[in-house]
Order: structure tokens, then sequence, then C-alpha cells
């Protein structure tokens, strides 16, 4: 499949997407949404594919909407055209995507990153909702992905300021997992999502479904969600080769697709 805006590889079992619109910094329109949607859609149904990683460039991950695209945009379409819902479907994945975060993330970029499981960023990495600055708010789930992640005090401050956030306060706050030298970021991206990928493909699913439920229910709900979806692993072929491969002291081969 062709691309424009992105670039895909496969490393053997991860796929690797790429933004690249380095002339506007990656910025997010409806093409480059829609390309970033059809790899996915791509790598979902390859059986050997076991986690996905969405990077851009040193400079930029992606700095938001493009302005010059959304500028023109009226009320009325916009409404009936259900704007950015599209983007949606990229949070709803179900194979762990690893958002390599270097340089700018922000608006529409910080929200992309937050819809992938977790975000490595390079310590050149910037995030922010600076929305308000162009006169609206975030429109893709930053507030409320970004309120889950910081907490209201801080997600609160950057929606209203604007401001950007470095690596080092963004992996205090808990919106980041790790923090790598930018010039090392791809390469440890690639290697945990190799690891990720190694492990029972169904039962990453079944993670990343029960982690998220989190977010939806209350606790007692969860932990019961979490319970039925522990029951049902033992449905599978994985978990008989996972804890025999321990009594066996060898490595698990997981082959459930
Ligand atoms: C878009 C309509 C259809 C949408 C369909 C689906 C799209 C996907 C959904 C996206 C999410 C939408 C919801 C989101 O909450 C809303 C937003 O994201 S609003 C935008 C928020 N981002 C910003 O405000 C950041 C804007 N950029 C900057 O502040 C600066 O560029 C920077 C990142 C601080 C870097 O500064 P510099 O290093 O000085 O670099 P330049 O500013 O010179 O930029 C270089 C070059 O890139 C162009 N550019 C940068 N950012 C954008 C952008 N967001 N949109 C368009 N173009 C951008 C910049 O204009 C320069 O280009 P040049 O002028 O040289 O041609």
């Amino acid at each position: 499949m062709a691309f424009e805006t992105i670039l895909l590889d496969i490393h053997g079992k991860v796929g690797l997407i790429t933004l690249n619109r380095p002339q506007a910094l990656n910025a997010l329109n409806a093409q480059i949404v829609g390309e970033i949607n059809q790899a996915l859609d791509q790598l979902e149904r390859d059986p050997n594919i076991g986690c996905v990683v969405l990077t851009g460039s040193a400079k930029a991950f992606a700095a938001g909407a493009d302005i010059k695209e959304m500028a023109e945009l009226q009320y009325p379409q916009i409404y009936v055209d259900d704007l950015f819902s599209d983007a949606d479907r990229i949070a709803n994945r179900r194979k762990p995507i690893i958002a390599a975060v270097s340089g700018f993330a922000l608006g529409g970029g910080c929200e992309l990153a937050m819809m992938c499981d977790f975000i490595l960023a390079a310590d050149n990495a910037k995030f922010g909702q600076p929305e308000i600055n162009l006169g609206v708010l975030p429109g893709m789930g930053g507030t409320q992905r970004l309120t889950r992640a910081v907490g209201k005090a801080k997600a609160m401050e950057l929606c209203l300021s604007g401001r950007l956030m470095g690596a080092e306060e963004a992996e205090r706050a808990g919106l980041v997992a790790r923090i790598v030298p930018q010039a090392e970021l791809l390469e440890e991206a690639l290697k945990v999502a190799a690891t990720i990928a190694g492990k029972s493909i169904p039962v990453s699913m079944m993670v990343k479904e029960s982690v998220n439920r989190a977010f939806e229910v209350t606790l007692s709900e969860g932990v019961r969600f979490e319970r039925r979806v522990f029951h049902a692993a033992f449905a599978t072929e994985d978990q008989k080769e996972g804890m025999a491969a321990f009594i066996a002291k060898r490595e698990a081969q997981f082959k459930d697709r």
C-alpha cells in the first residue's frame, strides 16, 4: 500500500509507522490520520504483528492539527461531519501501540501520543495542549486523557496557559513511561515493542482491554472484568505453554493468533 504522509516498515513482529510531513512538523490533517488508520488496519490484519511503534522526526512527533487547513472550517459542517471522530479508531486498536516521541507533541500531536498505550519520550520531547493560543481548546481527547494521565491541576494549567512541558516534567507527572536519549529512542522503542510482540497476542490484547477498562468503570466492576478476562486466558494454548515452559525451565513459544 502506497502512503504519502507516513512511512510503514516491518521489523520482525513489529510494525513501525513514521509520520512523514516534515515540512509542517508532522501537522495532522485528514490525509495523515487516514493513512495512519490504513496502516493500522493492515498491521491488525497481519497475524505476525504483535506490536506497533508510532513515531515522527527528531524535531517533532506532531505539532498538532494543521492550523492552515483548520483555519477556514465552519461550525455547521464540522458538527455534521463529526470532525476528528476518525481519530477514535486509533485509540480503539486492539494490538499494543507505543508512541516514540521526539521533539514537539503539541495539541493533536499530544492527543495522538496519549491515544497510544504508552509513551517513550526522548530527552528533547516537549508536550502541550496550546490550543487556547489559537482561540480553541483541545478537540481530540486532550482535556480528558491528559487529566487522567497527570491529574487536574497540571492538566488545567497546561490547557489554560498553553505552556509546554518537557520530558522530565512529563515523566514525573505520569504522562510518559520512560525517557530515552534522543539518539536511542527508536532503537529502544523497537526493542520494547519486540519484547511485547513476543508475548501472547490474545493475552496482550486482554491486558490492553483490562487496563483501559479502569478509565471506564468503578473499581469493583473493573476488578470483576479483569477476573473474568483472567479466567478466559485459561482457554488459550498460550496459557498452557507459558506455565509449562516455566515449569520446564525453558523459553515459552506463544502461538495463539
Ligand atoms: C486539520 C483539519 C482537518 C482535521 C482532520 C483530522 C486531523 C487530526 C486531528 C488533529 C487534532 C485536532 C484537535 C487538536 O486539539 C487541535 C490542535 O492540535 S490545534 C494546533 C495545536 N498546535 C500548535 O498550536 C503548535 C503550532 N506550532 C508552533 O507553535 C510552532 O510551529 C512550534 C511547534 C513551536 C515550532 O516552532 P518553530 O521551531 O519556530 O517552527 P515553525 O513554527 O517555523 O514551523 C515550521 C513549519 O511548520 C509549520 N507548522 C508548525 N506547526 C504547524 C501546525 N500545527 N499546522 C500547520 N503548520 C504548522 C509552520 O507553519 C512552518 O511552516 P512554514 O511557515 O515554514 O511553511
